[in-house]
């Protein structure tokens, strides 16, 4: 869907991107990074809008150095920033855009009609934007980038400005653009976290550079750690407390600390598995202390604490690399100017 060779993008004064090279297939990506990472200026250069310092990116197979008019025809763009018309209402806004792209009216108007109830705009889109809330504005901007039935979309930051659920419903809507029409979607965000449920792949870039790119389930393997969750019982009033003593006893290795569990069961204990056994283990301690087991199931690790301990482990092999270098540096016998 996306491919880039060593692409940067140079500004007077800063480096945007820094030769990134991608290989982006079908299905929902999410490209992650902090503010001012690159991403919006990779948007656009991959929709034809600014030209790269250097490097080549293609987008559906075709240049994006020649043939930006024919990529936006096939790819539709929800812009970050809030740029819609405040006194039109969001039905006219977006027969305007599929007008715009090429669509004879009475299909922009059956094509807009649809879109917005799929973005969940309904009686609310025959009125003027300006009185919409943030989360209707963004489904309005998300409606016009599907509007002319894209192969791909290009959202950037579309969570923005939302709140928890507001976030939800968005990912979920994002999701099933893929799901339900098969267009493929590249997302950014700058919350690594929220892109873990709803992409299939993740992209992380930091200061214009690739800093990973793999599929989501390779993010969130899945660890030898166990969490478990047991209810209390009139015996053991505190069920994790004593499962915990009794597991230590049978010799399992307990991590520090525990877990918030369900309401109404305890805390989640975290155990490390060393095999089958470990689990027969922990189902016949459970027996034995009359607790009623909730929960046993492999822990898989969120993308932030993998992405954490990535970023901690290259920074110190960094720090290790320098210091072995300033060691070398002053194993050196000091030369003496000759006069
Ligand atoms: N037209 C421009 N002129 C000069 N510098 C620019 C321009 N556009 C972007 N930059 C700079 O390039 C860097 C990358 O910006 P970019 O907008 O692509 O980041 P971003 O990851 O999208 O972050 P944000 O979500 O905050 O927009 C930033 O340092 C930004 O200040």
């Amino acid at each position: 869907m996306i491919v880039t060779e060593s692409l940067s993008k140079r500004f007077p004064r800063v480096t945007a991107l820094d030769r990134l090279s991608l290989d982006i297939g079908p299905g929902v990506t999410g490209l992650v990074g902090a503010n001012g990472a690159g991403k919006s200026t990779l948007i656009k250069i991959l929709l034809g809008l600014s030209p790269a310092t250097e490097g080549r990116a293609e987008v559906l197979g075709l240049d994006v150095a020649t043939s930006g008019a024919a990529i936006r025809e096939r790819v539709g763009y929800m812009p970050e920033h809030d740029c819609l018309p405040p006194d039109v209402s969001a039905t006219e806004f977006v027969v305007h855009m599929a007008r715009m792209s090429g669509l004879p009216p009475t299909a922009a108007r059956e094509r807009t009609a649809d879109t917005l109830r799929h973005v969940g705009l309904y009686e609310e889109r025959y009125r003027p934007i300006g009185g919409y809330s943030t989360g209707m504005k963004q489904r309005v901007k998300l409606a016009q980038a599907l509007v002319h039935d894209p192969q791909l979309v290009l959202l950037d930051e579309p969570t923005n400005g939302l709140d928890p659920v507001g976030r939800d419903d968005m990912l979920g809507l994002i999701r099933r653009v893929y799901t339900d029409f098969g267009i493929s979607v590249l997302v950014t965000s700058h919350l690594l976290g929220e892109l873990e449920r709803t992409c299939d792949h993740v992209v992380v870039v930091d200061g214009g550079t690739l800093l990973r790119s793999s599929s989501t389930s390779d993010f969130t393997k899945i660890t030898t750690t166990l969490a478990v969750e047991v209810t209390d019982s009139d015996a053991h009033p505190d069920g994790t407390a004593a499962l915990r003593e009794a597991l230590a006893a049978a010799g399992i290795t307990l991590h520090d600390g525990v877990e918030e569990g369900l309401p109404g069961a305890g805390h989640i204990l975290l155990l490390e598995a060393t095999g089958e056994e470990t689990y027969d283990t922990v189902r016949d301690t459970v027996a034995a202390l009359g607790l009623g087991l909730v929960r046993m199931e492999q822990r898989r690790h969120h993308i932030a604490e993998v992405f954490r301990a990535e970023t901690a482990a290259q920074a110190q092999a960094q720090a290790q690399a320098q210091a072995q270098a300033q060691a070398q540096a002053q194993a050196q016998p000091t030369e003496v100017p000759v006069r």
